[in-house]
């Protein structure tokens, strides 16, 4: 019962991330807060440091959309699938989209809570996959946002499997 690995990692520790568009659902500083906070779920526990990168040429492009959008993986509407993301590489690799079709919160305990949903996603874009054990991050349902620490030992030690643990200060 563990973590799954997805194959492929980031060759460096600074990656660089960029918000392409936004949901309606809030306002756009909501927005920016949830993707910030969920990376920092994952800045917390690895070597790794996200900034907002330029141009599209950030290595996360973070994108909201509705059905088919481009890629092959349409979106179903409300419900069902809530997002998903893309392992590490060039190009699309990365990348996290958003099923627009849900309604997104934020600091919310109900509706789907777009910080819980970013966390989960970026953690593929880091190079994980899902994970048997229910309660953690990377499981494949959304479980509802519980107050505390999302990320569960069982996420941490995948990822400090691919990068390594934070430096010591
Ligand atoms: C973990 C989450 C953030 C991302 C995952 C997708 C994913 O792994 N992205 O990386 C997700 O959306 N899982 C579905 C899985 C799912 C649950 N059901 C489904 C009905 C139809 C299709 C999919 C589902 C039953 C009904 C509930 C539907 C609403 C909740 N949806 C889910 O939990
Ligand atoms: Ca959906
Ligand atoms: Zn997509
Ligand atoms: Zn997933």
């Amino acid at each position: 019962k563990r973590y799954q690995l997805a194959g492929s990692k980031w060759g460096k520790k600074d990656l660089t991330y960029r918000i392409v568009n936004f949901t309606p659902d809030l306002p756009q500083s909501q927005v920016r807060d949830a993707i910030a906070r969920a990376l920092q779920e994952w800045s917390n526990v690895t070597p790794l440091t996200f900034r907002v990168g330029s141009g599209n040429n950030a290595d996360i492009l973070v994108k909201f959309a509705r059905g088919s959008h481009g890629d092959g993986y349409p979106f179903d509407g409300r419900g069902g699938t809530l997002a998903h993301a893309y392992f590490p590489g060039p190009g699309i690799g990365g990348d996290v989209h958003f099923d627009d079709g849900e309604r997104f919160t934020y600091k919310s305990f109900t509706g789907t809570n777009l910080y819980l949903v970013a966390a989960h996603e970026l953690g593929h874009s880091l190079g994980l996959g899902h994970s048997d054990v229910e309660s953690s991050l990377m499981a494949p349902y959304y479980q509802g946002y519980s107050a505390g620490n999302i990320i569960q030992p069982d996420d941490i030690r995948g990822i400090q499997r691919l990068y390594g643990k934070p430096p010591s200060r």
